[in-house]
């Protein structure tokens, strides 16, 4: 496998995750085979696989719906089977599958996450305030769920998935089902969070056009990483012209399609 020596002005923190050697078998079929990868604080982080690569194995059991049974995981320096608690506090996280509130309003999704968290009433307001700063979904604060786009009811995930200023946000597979506009705009409002918060990504995707040259990269596929790195070192590593076609020559998979939907 292509693995490319982490930044080295990051060596020094803990990574905001660590994947160690995890592997997870679903009876006798295996979804993550002996998967390693590091995200490096401040880094986003790219994991970029083909559908049944096993990007949801490993997001659930990161956020611990399944027990890690081979490997270790550690948020931040915090192993997650020991110290689960201090792991997951550090954690935001926004699933593939829709999970807001549809009969709440905005205000009070946001609201009821924050109490979670301990965040009262006060204290979460001026927090939505800050993340909303200049968005126009600050105007619709009082709607219900319901009567939003389903770009702007993924924003409002994302924005939730903030509330509580986590180190480390899991996104996956945020744009699916959208359109080109409304994924354009969800990665830039992401990429803009990153930046005004300090917070590392994983971002889960099969899209490769999501990608950006300064991210980092992981390569899974068949339950396996194939190449981690910055963009432009493991396109190198690969004697690729691109990111596009150094995934096509580690996975084998066609380049020309416009994403890798259709593959697996
Ligand atoms: N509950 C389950 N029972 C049995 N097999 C499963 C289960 N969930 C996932 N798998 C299998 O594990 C492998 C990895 O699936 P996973 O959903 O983690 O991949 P993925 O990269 O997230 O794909 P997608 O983009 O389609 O969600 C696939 O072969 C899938 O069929």
């Amino acid at each position: 496998m292509a693995r490319i020596a982490p930044d080295p002005s990051t060596a020094a923190a803990p990574p905001a995750l660590e994947v160690v050697g995890v592997s997870h078998s679903y009876g006798t079929r295996k979804a993550l085979d002996d998967v390693s990868f590091t995200v490096p604080q401040g880094s986003f982080t790219a994991l970029l696989g083909p559908n049944g690569a096993g990007k949801s194995t490993l997001f659930s059991l990161v956020t611990r719906l399944f027990n890690v049974r081979d490997g270790a995981i550690r948020i931040l320096g915090q192993d997650l089977a020991e110290r689960p608690g201090e792991a997951l506090r550090r954690l935001g996280v926004v699933f593939q599958a829709r999970t807001l509130d549809l009969e709440l309003s905005i205000r009070q999704n946001l609201k009821y996450h924050a109490a979670l968290h301990g965040i009262s009433g006060a204290a979460a307001d001026r927090r939505i305030a800050e993340i909303l700063a200049g968005s126009e979904l600050l105007e619709r604060l009082g709607d219900k769920a319901r009567n939003l786009s389903g770009g702007q009811l993924r924003r409002v995930e994302i924005v939730r998935a903030f509330m509580h200023r986590p180190r480390l946000i899991l996104l996956d597979e945020p744009t699916v089902g959208l359109d080109i506009r409304s994924r354009a705009e969800i990665v830039a409002e992401v990429r803009r969070l990153v930046m005004d918060e300090n917070v590392s990504v994983l971002w889960a995707t099969h899209l490769i056009d999501e990608i950006d040259e300064t991210d980092r990269v992981v390569v899974l596929h068949h339950g396996k990483v194939l190449a981690e790195g910055l963009v432009p070192d493991v396109v190198e590593s690969e004697s690729a012209g691109s990111i596009r076609d150094a995934f096509s020559r580690l996975t084998g998979l066609a380049s020309r399609q416009p994403d890798l939907e259709m593959v697996s």
